[in-house]
């Protein structure tokens, strides 16, 4: 669970606050979504819910923050492993270097923990056989696919057993192939009850697979709601989001009266094609209803 409250944040050198008077709460299991334009403070935000901001950056917060009931601000960094783990853009920086395969790379953050040797080697299996990584186990994190090596950033915090994730862009540097990965451990995440916070630009993913979608605009949350009711909200180019084409395409119809009235218009080709089809299927009954 993470629950923020009124926060406000500036860093040190910023001419203007990068977050304010923001308040949600993500419930356990939920797959919660962060959209919004260049600077809206998305990153600020996922810094803020896994403790870096202002822990690595400096500068002043107000109001609270907390992750499974504990407040961030009493809590050292290294406190909060085991608590909410950070998944960033590029895998590559998050990858140690210090470890020759991928299951003693699972295993390094264990090992500096000081978790024992039966225990570690059950749960770094554990993560492998779940994120599919079992078959690359003996094989350099460098020989790995770009989707491979973010499942390994993901595995390498998840071995910690997080109550929270937080996702920065995890697929911004992957290719389809790599991002349907990526997708299939947020699955994975979703089915341990995990809660998890998601920066993420790819509008067709996260409308089919996101919870729940809040949109930040120069720092403020301007919108909170399923897939559903915030993709297709029309103030959405406004927030410096790029509307669906499902959306685009069924709002130039509706214009036209030739998309169902009444009809929430579609975040999703299945729904897309489903109003469609409606309009097709009231043409041959005589016109559009
Ligand atoms: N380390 C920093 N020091 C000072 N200002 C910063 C720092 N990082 C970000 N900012 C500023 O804070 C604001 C929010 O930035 P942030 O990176 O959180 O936005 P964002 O929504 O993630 O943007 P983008 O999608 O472009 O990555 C911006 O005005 C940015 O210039």
């Amino acid at each position: 669970m993470i629950e923020v409250e009124k926060l406000s944040f500036s860093y040190p050198t910023g001419s203007r606050p990068a977050l304010v008077d923001v308040s949600f709460a993500v419930r356990p299991a939920e797959l919660c979504a962060v959209v919004g334009g260049d600077g809206a403070g998305k990153s600020t935000l996922a810094g803020v819910v896994s403790g870096t901001v202002p822990h690595l950056t400096g500068g002043d917060v107000e109001g609270s923050v907390r992750v499974n009931g504990r407040t961030l601000a009493d809590a050292p960094l290294s406190g909060l492993v085991g608590e909410v783990g950070l998944v960033m853009q590029n895998p590559f920086n998050q990858i140690s270097g210090a470890r020759f395969s991928v299951r003693e790379e699972l295993a390094f953050g264990l090992e500096n923990l000081g978790v024992p040797r039966d225990e570690m080697a059950e749960r770094v299996d554990t993560v492998m056989r779940e994120l599919g990584l079992a078959k690359v186990r003996d094989r350099s994190p460098y020989e790995l696919s770009g989707g491979q090596q973010q499942l390994l950033a993901i595995g390498s915090v998840l071995v910690m057993r997080p109550g929270v994730m937080v996702l920065d862009e995890p697929t911004s540097q992957l290719d389809s192939a790599g991002c349907d990965l990526v997708f299939a451990a947020l699955d994975t995440l979703k089915e341990q009850g995990i809660t998890t916070l998601l920066i993420e630009h790819r509008m067709e993913r996260l409308a089919r697979e996101a919870d729940r979608v809040l949109v930040l605009e120069h720092g403020t949350i301007v919108a909170d709601g399923t897939p559903g009711e915030v993709l297709a909200d029309e103030r959405l180019e406004k927030w410096g989001v790029a509307p669906l084409r499902y959306t685009v395409a069924a709002r130039r119809a509706a214009a036209r009266q030739l998309w169902p009235a009444g009809k929430p218009l579609p975040v999703t080709l299945d729904a897309a094609v489903e109003g469609f089809g409606g309009t097709v299927e009231s043409f041959d009954g005589g016109g559009p209803r």
